[in-house]
């Protein structure tokens, strides 16, 4: 599997996922730098976690305008597998690679804690490696993490099954007491209707190893090396 991984002015989880994805995959990715108009051949991109230009305007407002999302969404329009963590969500919505918008948080406050995860499919490159209904633990970090996208735009997320994670409890239940942000149906992660696109807000890569109090992230990581290798 060859994976690259975007480094814009801002991002801060752009080595947290490097250490991540190297652990799983056992060799280094290929980090790009925003001004960058081309990329090599690749089976992965990933799109990071941070503040992506100070979050000016709106949060992956700017970053999703920077002359290598150009080519980002080249690739993933012709099926390149792309992976948006957190801002890298925000990005993606932004560009107009997965559907939604990113709104400030129901309490306007920057959370960061672990939130239990629902996953909905095992059906895709990013989570072939969980089971559908499995809760796993991984942390958030943000303060526009409100996923948001009308009435019709939903049903269509739901009826496609383009819904990737869930927040929930400790037992699995998706309420209103689950949902840290006030994520339209506690949606944490959505794919693009082929799933070959995926945005999450929670971070997989802050959670890849035991030493860091758990692994359930590494799955993801793990399904995507299983997959495109
Ligand atoms: N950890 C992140 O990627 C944060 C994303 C964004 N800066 C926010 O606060 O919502």
């Amino acid at each position: 599997m060859k994976a690259a991984i975007i480094v814009f002015p801002g991002s801060n989880c752009d080595r947290d996922v490097a250490v991540a994805l190297e652990a799983s995959l056992g060799r280094r990715p290929l980090m790009v730098w925003h001004r960058d108009t081309t990329l090599p051949d690749l089976d992965l991109i990933v799109v990071p976690g941070g503040f992506s230009y100070g979050d000016y305007l709106r949060c992956g407002a700017m970053a999703a305008q920077s002359p290598v999302m150009r080519e980002v969404k080249a690739r993933a329009e012709k099926g390149v597998r792309v992976l948006g963590i957190c801002n890298g969500f925000q990005i993606l919505t932004e560009t107009g690679l997965l559907p939604g918008a990113l709104m400030r948080n129901r309490d306007l406050r920057f959370i960061c804690r672990d939130v239990w995860l629902k996953v909905e499919t095992e059906r895709s490159d990013f989570t072939n490696r969980y089971a559908a209904g499995q809760v796993v633990r991984m942390p958030i970090a943000h303060a526009e993490g409100n996923f948001f996208a009308d009435d019709a735009t939903l049903a269509a997320i739901e009826d496609q099954g383009q819904v990737a994670f869930r927040y929930c409890g400790a037992d699995g239940s998706v309420d209103d007491a689950s949902n840290p942000n006030g994520a339209r149906n506690n949606i944490a992660g959505v794919f693009n209707p082929g799933r070959t696109v995926l945005g999450l807000m929670p971070h997989p890569e802050r959670l890849a190893e035991d030493l860091l109090g758990g692994s359930d992230g590494k799955t993801m990581f793990e399904s995507l090396v299983e997959a495109l290798s």
